[in-house]
């Protein structure tokens, strides 16, 4: 996908087309660049600005789409009413989609256009335009509105005037949420919200986010799609930006978390249990099991205990589900509840002959681990996340010891599949993007309960044979 950024440079590389060129490859599209104007800028504000000429503006851009398809089209800085028309021109001899980021004014607080209102025969031509509060009271010639109701009021007599969507975004809001909205003339089509993460690093955010948007619509083809991606994208960018040094004012967001992010966390947590993923490879337990020598009545009794335990662990899912932050991860731990009530549980009771037993200790233990971090949950997720990653992995090696007539054979099976591996992989996922959003200590209780609810599996799988399990990684 070709996305043509049509904006100002920042020296600095956060804003600008230097940002946009950056959110765009980090969003799958092939940056392309019409300059209008250069800053002399610092993360701490803009020191000049020389307006590149209205007439050589329209050179860049009939020169590039003599040539280029254009898959879509962002727009930033326009500094005067001389390129605004340049650029309002050559729009209409192309056909695609148009981000319009009203750029007027820099995070540092700096000018960047020289009158709201030359915008205006610019707003028809845009797809999207993707104001911030002050942004959208400038253009309606109205106060910027402090609270989300009048934003979402605003955006929508914006979108009526000039037969458009606008993108309302909160991020200049106080509150502990950053909720953003697609909006027509009919009112909301979608809103996406996340939570306020603290730093001073937002250098860029609006030029960032308005060229994910552009990029993940040339891909996806559905602006709604497009937000909860592009914002899911802010969010990580953002949440890394303390990872980059640069500048002493608001620095900017990291770009390309994605690919090079600070070293894997996940990584680090799976080395550290890897004692105690020995331990659980030499239980007689795991042995017996995968060699098809456990007695039944060993393996009936972990079966049940793990009936009793998945019931449980359902409650669980379905609790992160609810304090989940956005929509992908609310989705994804409902279903993993969903799939363990109507799979999982089935296949365990039909393998025992008798109703359910009690919970043992063991048992008990593992469950009121998981239901003390069942108020936090980065904490309550990491806590999860041993069931899954320790049984696809165990699984593995039993699936391959598995041969025709064992007794066991439809249970080493099953969390050896496809699918249970891409879950895995999703609720790594979903506890490496919690982590990055956490602060030292949170993160710190996050491996914590990662840590104990490895421990638990272990006592888990030992239970049946009554070992003593005396393996702690504190
Ligand atoms: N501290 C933050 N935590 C999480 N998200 C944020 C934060 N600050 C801004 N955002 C998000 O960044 C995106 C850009 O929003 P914002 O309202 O800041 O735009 P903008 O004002 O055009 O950007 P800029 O401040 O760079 O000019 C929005 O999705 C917003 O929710
Ligand atoms: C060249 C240029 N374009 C746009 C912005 C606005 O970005 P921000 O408001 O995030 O500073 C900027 N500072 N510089």
């Amino acid at each position: 996908m070709n996305i043509l950024s049509i904006a100002g440079s920042d020296p600095s590389g956060g804003a600008g087309i230097q940002a946009d060129l950056k959110a765009i490859a980090a969003n799958g599209g092939y940056g392309m660049a019409v300059i209008t104007a250069l800053t002399a800028q610092n993360t701490r504000g803009v020191s000049g600005v020389q307006a590149i000429d209205g007439d050589f503006v329209t050179a860049q851009l009939e020169t590039l789409s003599a040539d280029v398809r254009i898959d879509a089209v962002k727009i930033g800085m326009l500094a005067n009413q001389e390129i605004i028309g340049a650029v309002a021109a050559w729009l209409d001899t192309v056909n695609a989609p148009v981000v319009l980021d009203p750029v007027m004014v820099a995070t540092s607080g700096d000018a960047l256009l020289e009158d709201a209102a030359a915008l205006h025969p610019l707003l028809a031509r845009a797809t999207v335009i993707t104001p911030n509060t002050a942004e959208l009271g400038a253009l309606l010639g109205e106060a910027a509105a402090q609270d989300w109701e009048l934003v979402l009021e605003q955006a929508r007599r914006l979108a009526s005037a000039h037969d458009v969507l606008v993108l309302a975004k909160g991020g200049h809001l106080a509150g502990a949420q950053c909720p953003d909205a697609l909006v027509s003339a009919a009112g909301v089509l979608a809103e996406f919200s996340s939570p306020r993460l603290a730093t001073k690093n937002t250098h860029g955010t609006g030029c960032t986010l308005s060229s994910a948007l552009a990029t993940r619509f040339a891909a996806t083809g559905d602006w709604a799609t497009a937000l909860e991606q592009a914002k899911g994208y802010m969010l990580r960018a953002i949440g890394a930006a303390d990872e980059l040094q640069v500048g002493s004012g608001h620095g900017p967001v990291h770009h390309f978390v994605d690919f090079f992010g600070a070293a894997d966390p996940m990584a680090a947590w799976w080395e550290d249990i890897a004692p105690l993923r020995a331990g659980i490879d030499e239980l007689e337990f795991i042995v017996q099991l995968a060699d098809g020598s456990l007695e039944r009545e060993k393996f009936e009794y972990y079966l049940a205990q793990d009936a009793l335990y998945l019931q449980r662990y359902a409650q669980v899912l379905a609790q992160a589900s609810a304090l989940a932050p956005e929509l992908d991860s609310q989705r994804f731990w409902a279903k993993g509840a969903g799939e363990i009530l109507e799979g999982e549980l089935q296949l365990h009771r039909s393998h025992l002959v008798e109703g359910l037993a009690n919970p043992s200790a063991t048992t008990l233990n593992y469950v009121n681990h998981l239901s003390s971090c069942n108020s936090s949950y980065p904490e309550l997720i990491a806590a999860i996340l041993p069931c899954y990653w320790l049984y696809q992995d165990i699984g593995k090696r039993l699936a391959a010891a598995n041969y025709e007539g064992h007794p066991y054979g439809d249970w080493l099976q099953t969390y050896a599949s496809e699918e249970f591996d891409e879950s895995t992989a999703q609720a790594i996922g979903m506890v490496r993007a919690a982590w990055k959003l956490a602060d030292p200590a949170q993160r710190e209780r996050m491996r914590q309960a990662f840590l104990r609810s490895s421990e638990h599996e272990l006592a888990f799988f030992a239970q049946a044979h009554a070992e003593s399990v005396e393996f702690s990684t504190a």
